[in-house]
């Protein structure tokens, strides 16, 4: 097994801060963190070198970059883009997967192909991410892993080179990433992959469609006409020449400001058409009282500072939540967030993590079965604790644009998918 991984981040305290004046602010977002490690994994997988331009460079995407490099691909810099030169796949090998489920759930089974043994392991809180549908599965096809007991990490693959391939039965209710992580490598397989998903229902369905496209567009034949089942052929990857959109989820917090303060925040190169799930943040903030519009230069968010709650489902759009969750608590009524029970295994469980740290700071929130009730209150400064998850520091950053003193722990936790955040969100109060 590798030695544990070093601490993400340095556990620095921030100030949000508060916002005197209304917003107008014109924001650049860095790339996708999904659509990133799904180009990177494919481009590894593909015959020929490919070129991914304006890749996010995070923690989540140097991971998964790192990852693929010990495995034998080449990926060096040129300019601000990757180039991507894969190569014989093969270990012995260590993964570090931060706290990464991209990583921890795409990678092993390219682990699977390469010729000897990868080991795997992350954060402290990584090891209790759900990791088991994607080992059984592999373990299902005849690819054999030695795990510590449990189905989590650390674990290790014993790669021999290849993988017959076939039929997997899976329960993805947890995460849609088991599906996303057979059918990247699929193509691979001697005989290419069906997954089928048996249990409740699936969450995060774009994100699968997002796999589903990605694949399309390196020339892999999918079949994704019945619900709940995919057939990946088994072929060559072509090689890829993409620009990576700007990240849309961690475009949601910047957007939602303008909603909350009151005033206008612009992001271009907002796409008319993405797979992203992030882009439900358009009607979400509009069902809460912000005037958005879509266009060729992207996006407009007005706001007047006056919000309403909502009664959503955030089923496929889970990664939405803890800011959603933030905007919601600023409202004049209250919300409810539904067909969320998987968050309870994201970066940390966000339904208690969310419910625990508006209480923290005065509020009233209750997790339910499957989500969140938030009552809007008067909410007082306070540290809010972020669980090592970038979305709680971003919620958080959200609050203390209304709340005065609010200080977020662990700031730099936002670097796993949006580098330099606390810059970034002062430029957007105009503050150097
Ligand atoms: O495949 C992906 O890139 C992702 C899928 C989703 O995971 P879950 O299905 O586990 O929610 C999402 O929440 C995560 O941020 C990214
Ligand atoms: C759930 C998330 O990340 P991960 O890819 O680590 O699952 C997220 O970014 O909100």
């Amino acid at each position: 097994m590798p030695a544990r991984p070093s601490p993400a981040t340095v556990d620095a305290d921030w100030p949000a801060p508060y916002a005197e004046a209304p917003i107008d602010a014109t924001v650049t977002v860095p790339g996708s963190k999904s659509l990133t490690n799904r180009y990177l994994v494919l481009a590894a997988l593909a015959g020929d070198e490919s070129l991914l331009r304006r890749p996010l460079r995070s923690r989540d995407t140097l991971l998964m970059a790192e990852a693929l490099r010990r495995l034998g691909t080449d990926i060096s810099d040129v300019g601000g883009d990757w180039l991507v030169r894969p190569g014989e796949l093969r270990g012995p090998a260590s993964v570090a997967t931060g706290l990464a489920g991209t990583v921890m759930r795409f990678v092993p089974p390219v682990a699977a192909l390469a010729r000897g043994p990868v080991a795997f392991d992350g954060d402290e809180h990584a090891r209790s991410r759900p990791m088991g549908p994607v080992l059984h599965a592999l373990r299902s096809l005849g690819v054999e892993i030695e795990d510590a007991g449990t189905p989590c990490l650390p674990f290790t693959v014993h790669g021999t080179g290849s993988v017959a391939g076939g039929t997997v039965v899976m329960d993805a209710s947890a995460s849609s990433q088991f599906v996303s992580a057979l059918l990247l490598a699929g193509a691979r397989f001697d005989t290419g992959v069906t997954v089928v998903h048996e249990g409740k229902p699936l969450p995060s369905q774009p994100h699968v469609d997002m796999t589903v496209e990605a694949l399309r567009d390196a020339g892999v034949v999918v079949d994704d006409g019945d619900a709940n089942a995919w057939r990946v052929e088994p072929s060559e990857i072509h090689s890829l020449d993409v620009e990576v959109e700007p990240d849309l989820s961690n475009a949601a917090p910047f957007v939602a400001a303008a909603l909350v303060v009151g005033g206008t925040v612009r992001v271009p190169s907002w796409p008319q058409f993405t797979t992203q799930a992030g882009d439900a943040i358009r009607d979400i903030l509009d069902a809460m009282g912000a005037e958005v519009s879509l266009g060729r230069d992207g996006l407009t968010v007005r706001g007047s500072g006056a919000v309403e709650g909502v009664d959503i489902d955030l089923h496929d759009v889970g990664e939405l939540t803890p800011v959603v969750a933030a905007v919601a608590a600023l409202a004049s009524s209250p919300s409810r967030l539904r067909g969320i029970a998987h968050l309870r295994g994201h970066e940390t469980d966000r339904l208690a993590a969310i419910s625990t740290e508006l209480r923290r700071l005065g509020g009233d929130c209750d997790e339910t079965e499957d989500g969140l009730v938030i009552h809007p209150r008067r909410l007082h400064g306070g540290l809010m604790h972020t669980y090592g998850d970038h979305r709680m520091a971003m919620a958080a950053a959200v609050l203390g644009l209304r709340v005065p003193g609010i200080v977020i722990q662990d700031v730099a936790t936002t670097g796993k998918t949006l580098p330099d955040f606390t810059e970034r969100w002062t430029a957007l109060l105009g503050r150097a």
